[in-house]
């Protein structure tokens, strides 16, 4: 019996990411929740003959979306216009992610918490600060999901050579904005053939995917479909893992805590630290088992310097999420 919870479930990505998870071998059930809709959004998939259980709940009934789920997707919030950054979500986002943060605390403390809602990089230390004070975190169960970025590079490298032959060499690390998203791709044999030219032309195109597609929606909003496929390919690979596979590794931004493996090699390996960052993280029944320290020593010269200035702009948006909860201004 598992039952994952869809916060935003009415929206651009909560639709189609819930059509999706209906037809999941993994799930039991599916409580889709929203300020509108849920309940129509509900129904519908209701209709489509797969043996997942579908119910929709309203605004008053955070409660009941909640209680009993192991868990929680949200990619509830305001997305981009053109001309905006992740951050300018920030106003109205942060606020979004506190409210559903001390629902997850109240009726879903132990539940694994997957948070697509932008600014990534500030609303996951919202959540993880949310559920510090209410005494309930845990380290091992909240996810930023970057996969998007990682689907992109895979997807975007095709368009340098006919085949590259190597995507699982493939890594996004770092955060989920611009500069703050790290593509490594110097692993992989074919990028030895790329030009400087051509590794700067595709590292910014994957930096900057959100922003092609923001575009080409012209105001009416951004990545949705894309990023349900994104959303579900990391949520049965975690569902997986629950199950009890091994091995399996995805690219998620996480806290790093201290107890767990691998955590103690990334804090020496970054300079000036940083709280929260996407690596390849092993899955397990209880979700992070261990972080794949490894990649951090294997970066080229180039990638080091594409990380450097990501951890500095890290360090702020993770400051800037935490100061909403506590108030105080989070040291940097
Ligand atoms: N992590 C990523 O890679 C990634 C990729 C794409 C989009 N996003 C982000 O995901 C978010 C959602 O994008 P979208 O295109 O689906 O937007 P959308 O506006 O289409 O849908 C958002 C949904 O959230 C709901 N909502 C608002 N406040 C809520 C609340 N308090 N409780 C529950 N639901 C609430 C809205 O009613 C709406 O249905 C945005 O912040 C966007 O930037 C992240
Ligand atoms: O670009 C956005 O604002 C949405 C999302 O973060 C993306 O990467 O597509």
């Amino acid at each position: 019996m598992v039952k994952l919870a869809v916060l935003g479930a009415s929206g651009g990505i909560g639709q189609p990411l819930s059509l999706l998870l209906k037809l999941s071998p993994y799930l039991t059930e599916l409580a889709l929740y929203d300020i509108r809709l849920a309940k129509g959004v509900a129904t519908d998939l209701s209709h489509i003959n797969t043996t997942v259980k579908v119910s929709g709940y309203d605004k008053d009934d955070l409660k009941s979306a909640l209680t009993g789920a192991d868990l929680v997707v949200i990619p509830a919030g305001i997305p981009r216009k053109p001309g905006m950054t992740r951050d300018d979500l920030f106003k109205i986002n942060a606020g979004i992610i506190k409210t559903l943060a001390q629902g997850v605390a109240q009726f879903a403390p132990k539940a694994m918490v997957l948070v697509i809602s932008n600014p990534v990089n500030s609303t996951v230390p919202i959540f993880k600060q949310v559920l510090s004070d209410a005494g309930v975190f845990n380290a091992r169960r909240l996810f930023g999901i970057t996969t998007l970025d990682l689907v992109r590079a895979k997807t975007f490298v095709n368009g340098f050579e006919q085949y590259w032959k190597d995507l699982s060499e493939i890594n996004v690390i770092g955060g989920h904005s611009g500069n703050t998203i790290v593509p490594i791709l110097s692993k992989a044999a074919s990028y030895a053939k790329l030009t400087a030219q051509q590794r700067d032309a595709l590292i910014h195109r994957i930096q900057f995917g959100g922003d092609e597609v923001v575009k080409a929606k012209d105001g009416a909003g951004s990545a949705t479909l894309s990023m349900a496929y994104s959303a579900y390919v990391f949520v049965e690979r975690l569902l997986k893992a629950i199950k009890g596979e091994t091995g399996i590794v995805e690219d998620t931004f996480i806290y790093l805590d201290s107890s767990i493996q691998g955590v103690k090699e990334v804090k020496s390996l970054i300079s000036g630290g940083v709280e929260f960052i996407s690596l390849p993280v092993r899955l397990s029944a209880r979700g992070v088992e261990a972080v794949e320290f490894g990649i951090l020593n294997e970066l080229n010269q180039h990638e080091k310097e594409l990380f450097n200035v990501a951890t500095k702009e890290l360090k702020v948006n993770i400051a800037k999420g935490i100061t909403f909860v506590t108030g105080s201004k989070a040291k940097l």
